[in-house]
């Protein structure tokens, strides 16, 4: 029988969707002070929903705009990076993907705490071989 007391668990903020991408933030993906870079971020939260649009696409992507970001807090060197994923809307060509980027910092000693530290909403569209639109599929 267990002890732990499971009443409060759903107040830990914890990821929606589904983790894409996990990396870890090094030393060559900073700016010119030491700090990672909000680019690099960006980066790998855009490479996310690349991969997220590309299933549901079955194919190529691009990335048409990027809405509602906020940086919430910096993150360190060394710590893991996950960036998770959720399709909130599919159009006609369009797919509307919710990106959360959460961390685990570097030397904390609870493994599984995590931090939010950035949020987008991502607009990615189903392209063909000539970088034009087409339908996603079973839109
Ligand atoms: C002979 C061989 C030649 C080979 C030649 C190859 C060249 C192949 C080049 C490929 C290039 C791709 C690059 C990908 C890798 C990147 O993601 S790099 C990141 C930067 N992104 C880009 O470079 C993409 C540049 N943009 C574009 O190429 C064009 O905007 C796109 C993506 C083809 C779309 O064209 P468009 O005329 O805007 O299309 P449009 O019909 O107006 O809109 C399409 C859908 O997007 C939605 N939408 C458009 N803009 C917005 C917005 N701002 N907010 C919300 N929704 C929007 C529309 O509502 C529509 O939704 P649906 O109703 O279809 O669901």
């Amino acid at each position: 029988m267990s002890n732990v007391d499971s009443s409060n668990l759903e107040d830990v903020p914890s990821p929606d969707g589904e983790l894409t991408l996990k990396i870890a933030a090094t030393p060559q993906d900073t700016n010119i002070y030491g700090d990672i870079a909000g680019g690099w971020l960006v980066s790998q939260m855009d490479l996310a929903a690349e991969i997220s649009a590309g299933k549901l696409a079955k194919g190529r992507t691009a990335t048409v705009a990027i809405s509602e970001m906020d940086f919430l807090c910096p993150i360190r060197i060394g710590s893991t990076v996950m960036i998770h994923t959720e399709v909130k809307e599919v159009g006609h060509s369009s797919m509307n993907i919710r990106v959360e980027a959460w961390i685990q910092p570097p030397f904390e000693s609870d493994e599984q705490e995590m931090y939010k530290v950035s949020e987008a909403l991502f607009v990615m569209v189903a392209i063909d071989e000539n970088g034009r639109i087409r339908a996603v599929p079973g839109s």
